[in-house]
């Protein structure tokens, strides 16, 4: 195994009853890398994410992280890991500020509960990483405005705030960029440019010109079944890609035009 991959599928499989939602899917992601995941609607890429972080477990197969099999670890063991996962949807806490989000996230790197038997010395480092989350992502100074206060673009900058809180190595991102305007994405994409240097980003995206732009690597899913990895350009120009697209954009223009 080469020594900068980090998070390791082999033969990853997620069942339900008689829908294969993942099948068989053998992936390698890098250090210092961002790997995009895209396919068509319902091909398996949140299911993918939702396993590589522990929060769904697989029907057969494995994940590796740096060489050891996790996959049979608890959710939280893959936070301590260093493996932290955004939402599709805002996952914030609305009444409160943004560095007291950061803060609840940082907590979960250092074990325990906001109690008043919390040390003050561990108060400080939960303080001290949620301060330079929001400056990672470029927030500092919204640090004590309520996150329900800020707008739509800088609430999904606090959710990547706040995994960059819990001390990641791995970044599992799932549609950072979902329902934003021109503007927004292009400020996360600087972001995630800026943040590849340090981290394994995986990138879950609907927007193509922003994971054209990003990923080192690129998957495909297509209903389940990997379809292709390679270089951005490898996979545009990959007939299989383009029929899988084609095919769903065709099936959507049918079903407008019913
Ligand atoms: N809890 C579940 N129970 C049963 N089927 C599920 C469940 N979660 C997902 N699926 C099915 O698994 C398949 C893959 O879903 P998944 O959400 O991973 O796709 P996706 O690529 O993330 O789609 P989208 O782009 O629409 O978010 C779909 O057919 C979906 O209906």
């Amino acid at each position: 195994m080469a020594n900068d991959i980090v998070l390791e599928t082999e033969a990853l499989s997620k069942h339900w009853g008689g829908i294969k939602a993942l099948n068989d899917i053998s992936l390698q992601f890098h250090d210092r890398q961002l790997h995009g995941v895209v396919g068509p609607n319902g091909a398996g890429k949140s299911t993918l994410l939702n396993m590589l972080c522990g929060s769904l477990k697989p029907t057969s197969g494995c994940i590796f992280h740096k060489g050891e099999r996790i996959d049979t670890l608890k959710p939280w063991k893959f936070v301590r890991r260093g493996i932290g996962r955004s939402f599709q949807k805002t996952n914030i806490y609305p009444e409160a500020t943004c560095i007291e989000n950061c803060a609840i996230s940082a907590q979960r790197r250092f074990g325990g509960n906001f109690n008043l038997f919390v040390s003050r010395h561990s108060n400080k480092l939960v303080r001290k990483a949620a301060e330079q989350a929001l400056a990672q992502v470029g927030l500092e100074s919204r640090s004590d405005t309520v996150a329900a206060e800020i707008s739509y673009g800088e609430q999904r900058q606090l959710e990547i705030a706040m995994v960059l809180a819990t001390d990641p190595c791995i970044l599992l991102l799932d549609e950072p960029m979902a329902g934003m305007g021109h503007e927004e994405s292009q400020r996360i994409i600087e972001l995630l440019k800026e943040l590849k240097q340090t981290y394994c980003i995986v990138l879950v995206e609907h927007d193509m010109d922003a994971i054209f732009e990003l990923s080192d690597q690129l998957t495909v899913l297509d209903n389940g079944r990997h379809l292709i990895t390679g270089t951005v350009d490898e996979v545009r120009n990959d007939p299989r890609v383009k029929e899988a697209y084609l095919g769903a954009e065709e099936d959507d223009a049918e079903e407008e035009a019913a």
